[in-house]
């Protein structure tokens, strides 16, 4: 038995990269390549999503990837619910009902309800990111959500080496215990939101980041 619970048989084994180096026993790094990738990802608003599927083997390739993410005694909480065709419908509608019953009235916003009755609907694929909470809760719950946070980092960047955009979205419906609920978690589970992946309809975007120096304190002693 593992610590998630499953028989060691059905855990799936890797086998090293081909550009693995045998005589540091290290995979090599391709530096450059993979700092383009991180430097080039994008976050892509669902409105931007064109309608152009995606094929069932790069979508398993964005999902396995997301299981290689780092993960606190191996616990490996990522769960995800995939939304495509007409099950976007019900997960629009389900979106924009919760908003309007989790919202306060002075607090609701008439295009924010309509904006989430209609996302899911413009890409192909929208999946849903749940945190299983271990049984024993001996890992705490913050590195469970970290270890999620990393591989929706991993959807993020495979998403970005097939031209896809990626969209993580937040809103209080997605992070709600009806959004837990609507998708089979379980009370001590959490929904982290909803993850949008299509082809762009747009240009591929560019960002920019403030210097790293800004953000960083070198200690020597
Ligand atoms: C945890 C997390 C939650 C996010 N939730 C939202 C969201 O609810 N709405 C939104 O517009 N963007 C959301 N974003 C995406 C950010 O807006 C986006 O990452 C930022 O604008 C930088 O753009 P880039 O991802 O293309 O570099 C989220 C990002 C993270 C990391």
């Amino acid at each position: 038995m593992t610590a998630s619970g499953r028989p060691r048989s059905e855990l799936i084994k890797i086998a090293p990269p081909i550009s693995f180096d045998k005589l540091s026993t290290r995979p090599l790094m391709h530096s450059e390549s993979n700092t383009s990738l991180i430097r080039l990802r994008r976050s892509i608003k669902p409105a931007q999503l064109s309608d152009r599927p995606v094929s069932d083997k790069i979508l398993r390739e964005i999902i396995e990837n997301a299981t290689w993410a780092p993960t606190h005694g191996m616990t490996e909480p990522w769960r995800f619910t995939v939304y495509q065709g007409a099950a976007r419908k019900r997960l629009a509608d389900f979106l924009a009902s919760t908003y309007k019953s989790i919202t306060p009235p002075e607090q609701f916003k008439p295009n924010k309800y309509e904006a989430l009755g209609k996302s899911p609907l413009f890409g192909p694929v929208v999946i849903a990111v749940g945190m299983e909470r271990q049984e024993s809760e001996k890992i705490s719950e913050l590195d469970e959500v970290m270890a999620v946070a990393c591989a929706v980092q991993n959807m993020h960047l495979t998403c970005a080496s097939h031209g896809l955009g990626g969209f993580w979205s937040t809103n209080v419906a997605a992070t709600s215990d009806a959004m837990r609920d609507f998708t089979g978690l379980k009370p001590k589970d959490r929904s982290l939101g909803l993850f949008y992946i299509g082809y762009p309809n747009c240009e591929w975007p560019t960002s920019q980041r403030q210097p790293a120096d800004e953000k960083i304190q070198w200690v020597h002693e």
